[in-house]
């Protein structure tokens, strides 16, 4: 692995690596420094100058009408239901890669007992959320930045991580302000996660159960973050500008706002809607469908509220790190060759996690 690179192309007249060493040191977070009452961001946070020009707001963002909201009603009982789902599924995958869906199962109360659960566990006293802050993403940590040594830009958003499978977490390693109410959460949201990997399936025309013979979901990596105050929203992001690595996220936001995803030339509001779950397509479920579905850039900007925002993201995964991905045959033609190489997940996932900060896509390093 080449060693790490921690410069700022945008201000180099100080120690990057120093300063990124004493926040990771600081086992605070940003909530650390938030609770510790700075005014200005540290230089480790500011964004590239490239970046910092597209956080204005651009002036179409009419999001209702590009990000469509499914309905899941009787989709598995009934067959006409069911059609017409999957062709608004597939729409929405092979366009902006991003929909909502409503009607999907878990009842509200679960949801919003949720966010309030990951909100504790951020809001827990510094000392008791240090030893929780590691580097290691096993088990359950907490994490500020997972690319800190790698990346050119530090984001503002503080992470807890439960990986839920393929290997069984210990109950007791979860804390307890959030234990009973994320596990439910999990457990609910893999029927969710079931459906829509099938709809998808049938919407590529592949049968029902082809991305379970692909062991897709068998991963499932809960990410609770949480997006404090931040004195200069101009200056940094709650979160870069990506794709997700994997097959599949499903994401649960609080009513804040934030998430916006680049469509069009734009970047477009992904609009909290009461009780839905957002679904995004992933990187690896662009390969294999040989880009007949999109896995769009998105990010979640900081914002001056006092009120932090709080998001759970459940990646959907391989179930094997050295299962290898590419176009799929069934998906691919003399006249639509592959626009992808084959690639481990594991390569794909190494890509992801020392990406700079810019304006390229991942999948990019991919293609053909
Ligand atoms: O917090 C959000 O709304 C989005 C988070 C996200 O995109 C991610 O974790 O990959
Ligand atoms: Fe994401």
């Amino acid at each position: 692995m080449a060693p790490p690179t921690v410069t700022n192309d945008s201000n180099q007249n100080y120690d990057r690596l120093k300063e990124v060493k004493q926040f990771d040191e600081s086992k605070a977070g940003v909530k650390g420094l938030v609770d510790a009452g700075i005014t200005t961001i540290p230089p480790i946070f500011v964004n590239p100058p490239e970046v910092l020009a597209t956080l204005k707001p651009s002036p179409s963002t009419a999001a209702a009408a590009k990000i469509p909201t499914i309905d899941l009603t009787s989709v598995d009982s009934s067959l006409d239901r069911r059609s017409a789902v999957v062709e608004q599924v597939k729409r929405a995958a092979s366009t902006v890669g991003f929909f909502q869906v409503i009607n999907h199962g878990i009842p509200v109360e679960v949801l919003d007992g949720a966010i309030a659960a990951m909100k504790a566990v951020h809001d827990l006293p510094g000392e008791v959320k240090a030893p929780l802050f590691k580097r290691e993403m096993e088990g359950v940590s907490l994490l500020s930045n997972m690319d800190l040594y790698h990346s050119n830009a530090a984001y503002w958003r503080d992470t807890l991580l439960i990986q839920f499978a393929p290997v069984p977490i210990d109950p007791a390693e979860i804390p307890e302000v959030c234990r009973d109410q994320l596990i439910d959460y999990n457990e609910r949201t893999l029927a969710v996660k079931d459906l829509l990997l099938e709809l998808l399936s049938e919407g590529l025309g592949l049968s029902r159960g082809k991305f379970k013979e692909l062991t897709f979901g068998e991963a499932v990596t809960l990410s609770g973050h949480y997006y404090p105050y931040c004195p200069q929203p101009d200056l940094t992001v709650g979160f870069r500008s990506h794709t997700d690595p994997g097959v599949l996220t499903l994401l649960l936001q609080d009513n804040m706002g934030g998430l916006q995803v680049k469509y069009q030339e734009g970047w477009v509001d992904v609009k909290p809607v009461r009780e839905a779950l957002v679904v995004n397509i992933g990187d690896l479920l662009q390969i294999i469908s040989n880009e007949k579905y999109k896995s769009v850039d998105h990010r979640v900007l900081a914002s001056n509220s006092r009120q932090a925002r709080v998001s759970i993201a459940t990646f959907f995964n391989p179930g094997a790190a050295e299962n290898v991905y590419g176009p799929l045959e069934e998906l691919t033609s003399a006249e639509d060759p592959p626009r992808y190489r084959r690639v481990t997940y594991k390569d794909y996932m190494h890509k992801f996690f020392n990406k700079k900060v810019d304006n390229t896509s991942q999948t990019d390093y991919f293609r053909i």
